[in-house]
């Protein structure tokens, strides 16, 4: 489905992702794992169309769309749900995630979106009216992730959704995460919750200083002790 062929970004002279090559299959969940400054949240911003490679390239199917505008490639049904949920605080819950339907792709579906967000977050339905900043860590986060899915992504990609969460709303999160997973919506999954991020998801790449320094199964990391301590510290 994605396709990233040996991609460099730099910001300003700083080189924040070097030939890094990545995919992510259909229906699958990927998760993008590494230090703080390993260059997770670039590789996704460049996905977005937000930070521009300097070398390599980024396919969707067989499109190029490296050159895109973000907008384009929202309509290409890539949604990002950034770090720290970027909600309008002053905005409800549901004024909030009807801005994530202002993408031509989205807005026919509204209403039916609309109704499998709360199946999903039933919490969000009784919360529908209530000021967005007022919401608790977790309530935001499924409040962002809501508002990506009305923009009816392919694939949706996290940036670490469960950061500041405590430990049974990081649980609730990355349910609605497998959920969407299953009913189709394929997950890049951006974590530092290493142990919670590859019991979920079907592949993982490492990052270290902008290289994939490791990758495979959830399964096949998750059991490999020595490979976590030796390229996460953990
Ligand atoms: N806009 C920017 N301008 C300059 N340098 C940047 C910019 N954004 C990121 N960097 C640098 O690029 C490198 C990779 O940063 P990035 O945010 O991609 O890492 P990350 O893995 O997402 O980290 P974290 O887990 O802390 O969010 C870091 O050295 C960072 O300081």
């Amino acid at each position: 489905m994605l396709k990233l062929e040996k991609v460099t970004v730099y910001h300003g002279d700083v080189l924040a992702l070097k030939e890094a090559s990545i995919e992510v299959a259909k229906g699958k969940i990927v998760a993008l794992l590494g230090s703080n400054g390993a260059g997770k949240s670039t590789t996704i911003n460049s996905i977005s169309g937000i930070y521009r490679p300097r070398e390599g390239a980024i396919l969707l199917g067989e499109e190029k769309i490296h050159q895109l505008t973000p907008k384009e490639i929202v309509e290409r049904g890539i949604v990002q749900v950034p770090e720290g949920r970027k909600l309008f605080p002053d905005l409800t819950v549901i004024e909030n995630i009807q801005l994530g339907a202002f993408c031509k792709r989205a807005r026919a579906s509204m209403k039916e979106r609309l109704e499998m967000i709360y199946a999903y977050m039933p919490r969000l339905y009784e919360r529908r009216k209530q000021i967005a900043g007022t919401l608790s860590g977790g309530e935001q986060q499924m409040c962002a992730i809501a508002r990506g899915l009305m923009a009816q992504p392919d694939l949706l990609m996290l940036d670490e959704p469960s950061l500041g969460l405590a430990p049974s709303m990081v649980e609730q999160v990355f349910e609605i995460i497998a959920k969407v997973n299953k009913d189709g919506t394929t997950v890049l999954l951006v974590e530092q919750s290493v142990h919670r991020a590859l019991s979920i998801c079907h592949y993982a790449y490492v990052l270290e200083n902008g290289k994939i320094t490791l990758s495979g199964s959830g399964e096949e990391l998750l059991h490999n002790d020595e490979l976590l301590s030796a390229y996460l510290g953990i």
